[in-house]
């Protein structure tokens, strides 16, 4: 049963979202994708956040750019942490996605992450965290990935010292 459900405005995003479900499946996450816009289909947008909790999901990834209402309005329908990732737009470089999913009004918030790549890999490790502090062996994989990433900082230390 899917415990992460990553979502995304368009199917235009999942060049930035891959990026969640790499990491989710790198970690061992159950998840589910789909591509639900509260501009487009805000029926479906409302249907699937307050299905969320009932159907299993313990955190919601929601990836949008532009005008990314999609973060907020799920989190406004659920009362599962709400994890928004700031795709980067054409005209403005993401910072109108950025500004519009972190500036939410106090009462609901949404967990918001860096623009781009990066962003949608930590959205990924942040819901596992979130995850990972009830459930030991997502700590443990949590864990080695740490690792994994010390092992590749130190072949960039070993590769540095060779040139
Ligand atoms: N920001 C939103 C929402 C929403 O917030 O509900 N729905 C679609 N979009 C965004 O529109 C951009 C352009 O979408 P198209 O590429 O389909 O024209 C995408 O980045 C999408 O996330």
């Amino acid at each position: 049963m899917a415990q992460v459900g990553v979502i995304m405005g368009s199917i235009s995003d999942w060049d930035t979202m891959q990026h969640t479900c790499d990491v989710l499946e790198e970690l061992n996450i159950a998840y589910e994708k789909d591509v639900i816009s509260a501009h487009r289909t805000p029926d479906e947008m409302f249907a699937y956040a307050k299905s969320a909790r009932d159907r299993g999901l313990k955190v919601i990834i929601a990836g949008a750019g532009g005008a990314a209402h999609l973060p907020g309005m799920v989190a406004s329908q659920s009362t599962l942490p709400v994890v928004g990732v700031p795709v980067q737009s054409k005209a403005l470089n993401g910072l109108d996605s950025l500004l519009s999913i972190v500036q939410m009004p106090g009462g609901v918030p949404t967990a918001t992450v860096a623009i781009g790549k990066a962003g949608a890999t930590n959205a990924g490790i942040l819901a596992a965290q979130m995850i990972g502090a009830f459930d030991e062996s997502v700590a443990e994989k949590l864990v080695n990935y740490r690792k994994t990433m010390q092992e590749k900082v130190t072949e960039m230390r070993d590769e540095l010292a060779g040139k």
